[in-house]
């Protein structure tokens, strides 16, 4: 039972309207991982994780979790997963404890309720109605409402988002605390750190697709690519990053930051250089400055997608 994917998309393909949210992805996610699926706004990540949940059918292709169809067995897979939706899913005038009780109560074997809030930083706003609850809390209060329950696989739709930093630090070691227990934690997220950081596999998808997969180092191949950050001190003239990729040949990537800086990934030696102060001579654009860096994930989903994906 063990090698049994915890989630396993195939195909999977979602419209709404005219609109193809979902464009044939395909991927998997193996028990005892904490996996993100990374994307730009709109990439399709909420509608997938919707029909690994069992909120919407697919309309092509199929998905598993944990072996079961999310629609067709929902009964039984119900217990087994746990479900942190975006704006936290509870009623506006219930208190936080309120709510964390009474879903407690619908599971046959739930955590200690009164350990779990603390855990998650709730015991001071256990009797504030969930409207007034800060954004920070509320995110609290919904990744409570899907631990409560024991689950095997828990989905975590941007589980730090408007999170300070020292909760986003208590939230990235209890998810690594739930995979040390054994628990699937399947998460999206718009912080690179936190995918880095937490991330034993990333997916990332773009325009519905499967674009990229592999542990974080993987995808940043060892860290060994390496970068050029150049910034400039005028706006660059339009089709810059074409003409500069053609200056440098077909080994490096180049992608637009701002009006004023472009990113070149690929080797940064000498040559790489001096080909890039030339560039810039004959566009007429004066270097502010060219910093070198080692290539990270921000990079990567860069190139792959042409989007930054901090928000
Ligand atoms: N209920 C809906 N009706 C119509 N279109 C929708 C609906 N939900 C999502 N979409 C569209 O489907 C596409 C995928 O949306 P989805 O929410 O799955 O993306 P996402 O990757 O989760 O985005 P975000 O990072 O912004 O949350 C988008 O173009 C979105 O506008």
């Amino acid at each position: 039972m063990s090698d049994t994917p915890a989630v396993s998309v195939d195909g999977l393909v979602m419209r709404y309207g005219d609109k193809v949210a979902v464009d044939g992805l395909s991927l998997t996610v193996e028990q005892h991982t904490i996996t993100a699926v990374l994307g730009p706004n709109g990439a399709g990540k909420t509608t997938t994780l919707e029909t690994c949940e069992g909120y919407r059918s697919p309309q092509q292709g199929s998905v598993r979790v944990l072996g079961l169809d999310p629609v067709r067995q929902r009964k039984e897979l119900h217990p087994r997963i746990g479900v942190m939706l975006q704006g936290g899913g509870a009623w506006s005038g219930v208190r936080a404890m309120e709510m964390l009780r009474h879903l407690a109560k619908l599971h046959a074997h739930p955590l200690d309720v009164d350990m779990l809030a603390e855990r998650v930083g709730l015991a001071d706003c256990g009797r504030t109605p969930y409207r007034r609850l800060s954004g920070g809390q509320q995110q609290r209060l919904g990744l409570a409402l899907a631990l409560v329950g024991r689950p095997e696989v828990v989905f975590v739709d941007e589980p730090t988002a408007g999170m300070d930093p020292q909760v986003r630090r208590t939230t990235w070691e209890l998810l690594e605390e739930l995979r040390a227990d054994g628990v699937t934690v399947v998460l999206t997220t718009h912080y690179m750190d936190e995918a880095e950081r937490l991330a034993d596999r990333i997916h990332i998808i773009d325009h519905g697709r499967l674009v990229a997969s592999g542990s974080p180092l993987e995808l940043i191949r060892g860290g060994t690519v390496t970068t050029i950050r150049l910034v400039v001190t005028r706006p660059f003239p339009p089709g810059a990053p074409d003409s500069l990729r053609a200056a440098l040949g077909d080994e490096t990537v180049v992608s637009q930051l701002d009006a004023v800086s472009l990113l070149v990934t690929g080797p940064a030696d000498a040559t790489t250089l001096a080909k890039v102060s030339r560039w810039c001579e004959e566009q007429g654009v004066l270097p502010e400055s060219l910093q070198l860096g080692q290539r990270n994930l921000e990079d990567v989903f860069l190139e792959l997608t042409g989007k930054e994906l901090s928000p």
